[in-house]
């Protein structure tokens, strides 16, 4: 799914209202009937609702919800803050369609508001159409709203929908929930704006397909629905050469762990064949917790410290458990050397290259680079800002010609076009030991299994986090681990397919 500039919203809503066609009037109807029907559905009768309306059609929203509460028997107040005596449009419609409902307007003038603790404020005041961070007036009052439980209306008011490097966040409202309009802003998916947004949800208003179809778009967001439609169907006469023969090399003394972790996580993702090469002290580990495996073994005893023969693999994941050894390293460049299709860099191979950057101009072309914060800053150095952070993370994608798949909430996967492809499931259950080396052992799979570079990166992360929201519903984000995620892959491609 694209993620559209507040710019390119904006056209879309015109091109919606031009073409469907449908009055302007009607399309606010509509994206506040949805925003109704989430509330009703979350907050039982007895809630009492102070509604915060700007006086453009964000405002507009928040009257039409104002009416509707009101009309479901809901307490409601409303508070015009007059920003500016130039009312939108459909904003003075819908205060004339308001009835029976207090309205208290704030100003320069007048600007007190006493908000009992229990009341639940909704915040419509700005949305889209925020053009400069709020000062005055309207910042005391999001200082009073901001003490009580909020849910924000398309964007919490004062948060720019992409880039808020300029913003002033002493002066945004934080959101217990953002109920926003057709996809979410790029802004939402900062780690730094999760204080404002809070959780976000989607409400589908309807926007013209064909107009968002057409537009040319850097940021995505991976929906069910693509996941959906890069899955491939298993054939019923095929048989596991079909699936590929993947290659993991990892694993070292005390983190052989990581390496039967990963290895586990690519056999259960689909993969036909699977080999670990590992250090000889691993091969007993490895055969016990995982028969499924076969394993090529190195010379040493405690760490890696050669290649094997690539020749028969279809795909290579490299790093869970590897170590620092200057043998391994050595390995690791030759890996890098002699592999003919993309790898899957992770952990201690990440590190590896942090510390000798200029191996990273012989990175096969599409190898899937898959950083933690922390590793990623080790490879290009710090940043002050989320905004930054993609725009280094999106150089660097372009520059080596790779996919950097940055981990967390919202992992953001970058491919060597720029292009970059937000992730929504998984949860914090997932910040725990080994959590990342499964992520690596699903995405070596689709990759051995004739998934390209991109879908496999894209898929992979999508299939990981959905594994650990299964994970999360059976046992807690406060108890789930590692393996559990793996069990879960099953039920997470029940709930794909
Ligand atoms: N047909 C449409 O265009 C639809 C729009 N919708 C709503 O409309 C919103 C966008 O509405 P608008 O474009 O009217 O914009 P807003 O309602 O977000 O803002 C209104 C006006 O506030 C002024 N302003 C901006 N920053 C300010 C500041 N810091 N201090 C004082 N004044 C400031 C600007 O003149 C801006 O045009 C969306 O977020 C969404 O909630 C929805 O009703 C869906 C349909
Ligand atoms: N709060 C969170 N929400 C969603 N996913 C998360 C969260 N925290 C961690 N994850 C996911 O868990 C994995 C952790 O990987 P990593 O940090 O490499 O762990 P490890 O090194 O322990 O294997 C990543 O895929 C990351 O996206
Ligand atoms: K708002």
């Amino acid at each position: 799914m694209k993620i559209l500039t507040a710019q390119q919203t904006r056209e879309a809503d015109a091109y919606t209202i031009a073409n469907e066609p449908i009055e302007s009037i009607d399309l606010m109807e509509r994206a506040a009937t949805k925003c109704f029907d989430w509330i009703i559905k979350n907050y039982s009768s007895e809630t009492e609702f102070s509604i915060f309306c700007g006086v453009g059609n964000n405002g507009g929203d928040g009257l039409v919800i104002a009416r509707l509460l009101k009309q479901a028997n809901y307490k409601v107040t409303v508070f015009v803050v007059e920003f500016s005596d130039n009312y939108s449009s459909d904003f003075k419609t819908n205060l004339g369609r308001l009835e029976k409902v207090e309205v208290n307007y704030l100003n320069q003038d007048n600007s007190r508001i006493v908000l009992r603790p229990n009341i639940v404020v909704i915040d419509a005041i700005f949305g889209s159409g925020l053009t400069r961070p709020i000062d005055g007036f309207i910042a005391e009052i999001v200082h009073q709203i901001n003490k009580n439980e909020i849910i924000a209306i398309d964007l919490p008011s004062g948060l720019f929908a992409e880039d808020n490097r300029e913003n002033n966040f002493d002066n945004i409202v934080k959101a217990k929930i953002t109920l926003t309009f057709q996809q979410p802003k790029l802004a939402m998916l900062f780690p730094q704006n999760y204080f404002f947004v809070g959780e976000w949800i989607v409400l589908p208003i309807g926007l013209h397909q064909g107009f968002i179809f057409g537009l040319n778009v850097t940021n995505h967001i991976v929906s069910t629905s693509d996941a959906k439609s890069m899955l491939k169907p298993r054939a019923k006469f095929s048989h596991k050469g079909i699936f590929g023969h993947a290659l993991l090399v990892g694993g070292s003394k005390g983190k052989m762990g990581a390496a039967i972790l990963s290895a586990k996580a690519c056999l259960r993702a689909g993969v036909g064949l699977l080999t670990v090469h590992l250090p000889a002290q691993g091969l007993e580990i490895m055969q016990t917790a995982l028969p499924e495996a076969m394993c090529s073994v190195s010379g040493e005893n405690d760490f890696i410290a050669d290649v094997p023969d690539l020749s028969m693999y279809s795909a290579i994941g490299v790093g869970p458990g590897l170590g620092l050894e200057k043998q391994t390293q050595n390995t690791l460049k030759l890996l890098i050397q002699n592999s003919n299709y993309p790898l899957v860099i992770d952990a201690d191979a990440l590190n590896i290259l942090a510390e000798n950057k200029t191996w990273l101009a012989f990175l096969p072309s599409e190898s899937i680079l898959t950083p933690h914060p922390k590793e990623f800053e080790r490879l290009v150095g710090k940043w002050d800002c989320d905004e930054e952070r993609l725009e280094l993370q999106k150089q660097f994608a372009i520059k080596q010609q790779v996919i950097v798949v940055l981990k967390g909430a919202n992992t953001s996967i970058a491919l060597p076009n720029g292009y970059v492809y937000f992730n929504a499931t998984g949860n914090s259950g997932m910040a725990t030991a080994g959590s990342g080396d499964v992520l690596t052992g699903i995405i070596t799979s689709f990759l051995a299994q004739g998934y390209s570079p991109k879908e496999s990166a894209i898929l992979g992360v999508y299939l990981h986090g959905l594994a650990g929201d299964v994970a999360k519903e059976n046992l807690t984000e406060y108890a789930m681990i590692a393996s559990d995620i793996i069990d879960a892959i099953p039920k997470a491609y029940g709930w794909i397919n």
